[in-house]
Parts: C-alpha cells; sequence; structure tokens
C-alpha cells in the first residue's frame, strides 16, 4: 500500500468498486480500502434488482451472480388480499435476486483487473483535512494506523458512512427515516418460484414491509424494514419477522439472519466538497419507497469516475469542478425517480390500513399494459377519488 494515489475510494460496495474500476480505466492511481475481511460478506441485502438496471452495466450477466429471474411480484394488502403483477404486466419490473456474495466480489474483481489496489481489512477512522480541505484518510490497517493521501476521496462507505462526517458534511438520517432491517434466509419454504411478494400495513410492518425475494429451490430472502420510530411496543424489525415467519413458514428453517439499516430521507444536500464526492448509500441514495440501492450505487459510483477522472485531469478538484457530478446525478432518471418517490413515500406511511385496502383493492382488477411503479401510482390516484386529499400531492409528478 502507497502513501499517495490519485483516487482513494473508502468502502468496497457496489458503488465504490463501480468508482474505482472507472478511475482504474482511465489510467489514474486507485486504491480501495474496506473494512470487512471479505468483501460481499455478510450480505446486507434482499438482493433483487431490476434486468434494465443491471442492463446497463453488462451485456452479459455471469450466470453465477444470479441467484433467480424473476417474472413477477405480488402485493399483499392488510386486510389479506392481493394485486398479482403476472409476467406480461410486469414489464419492466422484471429483473434478478443476485448472489451478492460473487456479485460483489466480481465488481471488485472487474476494478483490480483494471488497475485498482484494494485493501481489505482496512478501515477508515479519520479524514486529513487541511484549511478545511480533504487530503486523504487515516486508516487502520491490521492494527496500524497510516494516512493515505489522494488528489480525490470517494465516500462510497454505505448507509453507516462516517467518513463524509469526519470530513464536516451533515449525513445525519432523521431516525423516523432509518427503516431498519431483519432477513432470514430460510428454506424448505412454500413459495412460487420467480415471484417476490410483498406485503405492507400498519400491523405487519410500521411504515415498511415485509418482502419474500425467491433464491431457488424452496429458498428465499424473508425480510422486513420498519421505520425508526414507528414501531409498536418497542418491538423490534426482528420480532415483526419471527410473528411473520411463525404464521406463514412455521416449519421452514432458518440459515442465515442479517440485521441493517436503510435511508428511506432525501439525497444529502449536497454530496460533494472540496476533494470529496459522496455516493450510493453513503449520500443517502437509496429508493425511499423500495429501500432498493444497488442500482444507484453503481450508477453513482461510476459517474463519481468519471467526474474525478476529468478533475484530476485538469488539475482542480475543487467543489466547484466536482458539482459537476451532484448536477448529473440530480438531473438523470434515478435522481428524478428519487424526489418523485420521496413524495410518494410521504403520503403513503401516512395513510391508515384501512386506506391502504381501499387503494390496493382499487387496482386489483386493472388489467395495466405495461407495468410500473409509475402507472400503478397513476392508476391509484384516478381509482380514489376519495382519498383525492391524501394523494393530491402526487399529481404535480404525472402531469
Ligand atoms: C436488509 C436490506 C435489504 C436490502 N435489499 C435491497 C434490494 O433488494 N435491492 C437493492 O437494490 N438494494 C437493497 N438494499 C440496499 C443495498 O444493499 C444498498 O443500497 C447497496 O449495498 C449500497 O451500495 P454502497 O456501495 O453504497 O454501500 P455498501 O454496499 O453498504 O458498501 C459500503 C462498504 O463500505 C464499507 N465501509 C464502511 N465504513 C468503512 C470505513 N470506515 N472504512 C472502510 N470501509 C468501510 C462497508 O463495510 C461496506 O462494505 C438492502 C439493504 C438492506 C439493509
Amino acid at each position: 500500500m502507497k502513501n499517495e494515489y490519485d483516487v482513494l475510494i473508502i468502502g468496497g460496495g457496489p458503488g465504490g468498486a463501480l468508482a474505482a474500476k472507472t478511475c482504474a480505466e482511465k489510467g489514474l492511481s486507485v486504491c480501495i480500502i474496506e473494512k470487512r475481511p471479505a468483501i460481499g460478506v455478510p450480505v446486507r441485502c434482499a438482493e433483487g434488482i431490476g434486468e434494465d438496471l443491471i442492463g446497463e452495466f453488462f451485456d452479459e450477466l455471469n450466470p453465477k451472480w444470479i441467484s433467480e429471474k424473476i417474472k413477477g411480484a405480488k402485493l399483499i394488502s392488510p386486510d389479506g388480499s392481493s394485486f398479482y403483477l403476472s409476467p406480461e404486466m410486469a414489464g419492466n419490473e422484471v429483473g434478478y435476486v443476485l448472489d451478492r456474495k460473487f456479485f460483489d466480489r466480481d465488481l471488485i474483481w472487474l476494478a483490480v483487473e483494471s488497475g485498482a489496489e484494494c485493501y481489505v481489512k482496512a478501515r477508515a477512522v479519520d479524514a486529513i483535512m487541511e484549511d478545511g480541505v480533504v487530503k486523504g484518510a487515516v486508516i487502520e490497517y491490521f492494527g496500524e494506523k497510516k494516512e493515505i493521501r489522494a488528489k480525490v476521496v470517494i465516500a462510497a462507505d454505505g448507509v453507516e458512512s462516517k467518513f463524509s462526517r469526519y470530513c464536516g458534511v451533515d449525513t445525519t438520517v432523521p431516525l423516523r427515516e432509518l427503516e431498519t432491517c431483519a432477513q432470514y434466509l430460510m428454506t424448505d419454504i412454500d413459495i412460487e418460484p420467480g415471484i417476490t411478494v410483498f406485503y405492507v400495513g400498519r400491523e405487519v410492518s410500521p411504515e415498511g414491509y415485509i418482502w419474500i425475494f425467491p433464491k431457488g429451490d424452496r429458498t428465499a430472502n424473508v425480510g422486513i424494514g420498519i421505520s425508526g420510530t414507528q414501531s409498536k411496543d418497542s418491538s423490534r424489525a426482528k420480532d415483526y419477522l419471527d410473528k411473520y415467519v411463525k404464521k406463514n413458514f412455521p416449519d421452514g428453517k432458518i440459515i442465515e439472519l442479517i440485521v441493517g439499516g436503510v435511508s428511506v430521507c432525501k439525497p444529502l444536500e449536497c454530496t460533494v466538497a472540496d476533494n470529496l464526492i459522496i455516493v450510493g448509500d453513503a449520500a443517502r441514495l437509496s429508493d425511499p419507497i423500495t429501500g432498493g440501492g444497488i442500482y444507484n450505487a453503481m450508477y453513482t459510483g461510476r459517474l463519481a469516475g468519471e467526474v474525478a477522472s476529468e478533475c484530476i485531469r485538469s488539475n482542480d478538484c475543487s467543489k466547484e469542478k466536482l458539482m459537476k457530478y451532484d448536477t448529473t446525478w440530480r438531473s438523470s432518471r434515478m435522481g428524478k425517480a428519487l424526489e418523485r418517490n420521496y413524495q410518494i413515500k410521504e403520503i403513503f406511511v401516512k395513510l391508515s390500513d384501512a386506506q391502504l385496502n381501499s387503494v390496493l383493492n382499487s387496482v386489483n382488477n386493472l388489467v395495466m399494459k405495461e407495468f410500473s411503479t409509475l402507472t400503478l401510482i397513476k392508476e391509484i390516484i384516478k381509482t380514489n377519488p376519495r382519498l383525492v386529499k391524501e394523494l393530491s400531492g402526487l399529481r404535480k409528478f404525472f402531469e
């Protein structure tokens, strides 16, 4: 490990890996540090991603990255009725349940093949700051402290991100908007292959949802996310999950448990500073409705790599120059979706279970030519005149 690189990347998740690969391909010297002893494990994710989204990065997917191809979805209302998205309707919402143990590792491998250096068990414990400007990171590597300097530091340290805070950026997530999650990898359970299932409602999962994401024969990620402040009797996410599992999969076998957090707040007000770019979950870029953030991390990681390379070439890595990264992602399809989905989430979390039943039952018999979250929301607005007041805030997104 050297003391100086063009680009230092904190975190070896999908955001960090794409940033590293992009910078290395452009001929820069790149160092990725990852605090865990292995890339990709433990997997803190339900591993779902849309086909079109992952297709933006790869012409062909390595079969070992994929646990299951998803062709449809079911949404279960609080009253138990279900809204089924057939494979024909699912259209652009089909996708994959990945195997991130392999996927994340291979993303780093691609970065290393392109010339990046990667060090595991290397944790950033502070920022090197000079005159208020980021110059690198202090890291702990196998018990020793070391300083690494860089022209640009990319903070890709996930939802638990501390690095940007070390640099003076306020990254606080309001407690209500930090979903706490628990997930079992379960086997020996009766599930429909290729169909993801989502349960919503205050009783089952306050301000969140339960998911079943199939991962091969009678096996699935069965998980839950709940708002940080809305649980009953201080029940934890795992308590809600256990209740669900006991009722629905009493004979299933639990072979893994993970817990983690997902932010469903607005993105950081600004995702750059002098010599610093913040990507993926560290920038609070997971989707406020679904909590999904693999694509957003990959997209912003790649963009950060491109903008950092340009700025390093032009010898100017000031906040002003790096702002190109911030303005580009905000005006992208992803940025617009984040803004819209935040407003939609804010409205939906306020609906009672009775209102949710009414909303979801109203779309139950719809035949949509092409499904997307957007078309579903449009239909909900059209078919729920009684909820016009609650839903009126959504109109601006569809006019
Ligand atoms: C239960 C759960 C289910 C989810 N399900 C889905 C899903 O189905 N689909 C989806 O798209 N998204 C899902 N997500 C979100 C998804 O996992 C994240 O959005 C995605 O991993 C973000 O990638 P990232 O690179 O920004 O951060 P991460 O993947 O979190 O990577 C950050 C890395 O930085 C490392 N790190 C942290 N601090 C330091 C430090 N100081 N020094 C060095 N390294 C550090 C961490 O160890 C980690 O490896 C889920 C999340 C949870 C918790």
